[in-house]
């Protein structure tokens, strides 16, 4: 890394462990991405630490009972503290039956929110705001939505990168506990080239990467030149959409590995631990509604609603969603000055795409070509069903990138997923406001 920007991270990080008096695992992996590191912070210490709707205690709680829907210990235990930390009532760890009618409420939009988002309605928003004393008023139910939203995402991101806890010399076993998916997060943060690591393991060898590399770079390239000829028409923008969203619901991800649950001791903080992100293809009763995005736009719709009735975290979010979108360091692996605009569209895109959100102006045929099938695996996975990400499929894909490329592909992630997440449950509010 060049020493320019070596100090700014080493600054950013100073800043971080004097504030919060801690640099946790999420913060150092994160911190290969300066800028974006700090958006990503300035939210968080806002929708936690700062002048609010909601009591500091019951963001906490809401944090834990977001993580928990994809059994993220690791979050878990990093609310846990802070929920005591801030005064909260010790009781409720016990779990859900202990908590005040008015926060179990919030189970369900929890549910939907992380799993089926696109079933949210105005009537849950109704229920929500209008039962007598357990009501809760629309500034406090946007507040606890966009941390619900921000802590499934961040969840995706932590098993998206193999985070693991930090190591507490003072339990000896609150170590073991909870390493799920044993990434080694040191070489994350230190951006080691993982070549090596995964190489070993597959049974390909570095010519067969290396050209991989080179043909993703060559559709790019031909992609590019297509786009300065001819367009699509309407109606064949929308049957690539269709055909995407289709066959993103045939994309199969790891088995669901039981131990993981049992070992958890995080699901007394959900109800309905079994339900999850539809596999529509397989069941077949439900289909996966589009939602199109012109009609509802974070940039037109949500932000101002989101603003207006939790002030100033449309701003932070705002200014996140375009950092992260827009990042880049116009490289890709080992070449330098390439424009990744597409590459980087496209991930961002095929996550709305999963949850159904379409844009008319984008051609998802490009989605089709740039991601590579055991990326589109890695994608479903980290971001609808975090918990069964497996360092093998992190090593399965692009296999000459660095980590910190690998890393940016999960920022893309999981901001796409939180903005699908907000654009959802934003529309049903502005429904119940209309
Ligand atoms: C996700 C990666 C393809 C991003 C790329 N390294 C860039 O700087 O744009």
């Amino acid at each position: 890394m060049q020493a320019n920007g070596l100090n700014e991270r080493t600054n950013l990080l100073v800043e971080e462990y004097s504030t919060s008096g801690r640099l946790d695992n999420i913060t150092q992996v994160m911190s290969l991405h300066t800028q974006y590191l700090e958006s990503f912070l300035r939210s968080q210490f806002y929708m936690l630490r700062m002048d609010g709707p909601l009591p500091l205690p019951y963001r906490h709680y809401i944090a834990i009972m977001a993580a928990a829907r994809h059994q993220c210990s690791y979050l878990v235990n990093m609310h846990v503290d802070e929920f005591l930390k801030t005064g909260g009532i010790a009781e409720w760890l016990n779990g859900l039956e202990y908590i005040p009618q008015r926060l179990k409420n919030l189970n369900e939009i929890n549910k939907l929110l992380a799993h089926r988002p696109w079933l949210i309605t105005k009537e849950h928003i109704q229920k929500l705001v209008k039962t007598g004393e357990n009501n809760w008023s629309l500034p406090e139910l946007v507040h606890a939505v966009v941390l619900l939203a921000h802590y499934h995402a961040l969840a995706s991101f932590v098993f998206g990168s193999g985070i693991n806890p930090e190591r507490d010399p003072d339990t000896s076993n609150g170590f073991r506990l909870i390493a799920v998916n044993k990434f080694c997060v040191c070489d994350l943060a230190n951006d080691n080239n993982i070549e090596n690591a995964s190489l070993t393991s597959s049974n390909f060898g570095i010519a067969d990467s290396l050209s991989e590399l080179e043909a993703l770079m060559e559709r790019m390239k031909r992609l590019q030149e297509e786009k300065e000829e001819e367009e699509a028409s309407q109606e064949e923008m929308a049957t690539r959409f269709e055909k995407e969203k289709k066959e993103s619901l045939l994309v199969v991800t790891g088995a669901f590995d039981d131990e993981m649950v049992s070992t958890s001791d995080v699901s007394r903080y959900i109800e309905d631990p079994g339900f999850g992100y539809k596999d529509f293809a397989r069941r077949g009763e439900e289909h996966l509604p589009t939602f199109r995005a012109q009609d509802y736009t974070w940039e037109n719709h949500g932000f101002s609603l989101v603003n207006r009735l939790y002030s100033d975290i449309g701003h932070l979010l705002d200014e996140k969603f375009r950092m992260v979108y827009n990042l880049t360091y116009n490289t890709m692996a080992t070449h330098e000055d390439v424009d990744t605009t597409m590459l980087r569209r496209a991930l961002f895109n095929y996550v709305h795409c999963m949850f159904g959100i379409r844009y008319d102006d984008y051609d998802y045929g490009e989605v089709n070509q740039l991601l590579e099938r055991s990326l589109k695996v890695y994608i479903k996975t980290v971001t609808c069903y975090p918990e069964r990400t497996t360092k093998r499929m992190y090593d399965s894909y692009w296999r000459q990138f660095k980590h910190s490329e690998k890393v940016h592909v999960n920022l893309l992630l999981m901001e796409a997923r939180m903005q699908a997440e907000l654009l959802y449950a934003l529309r049903a509010i502005t429904r119940h406001l209309t």
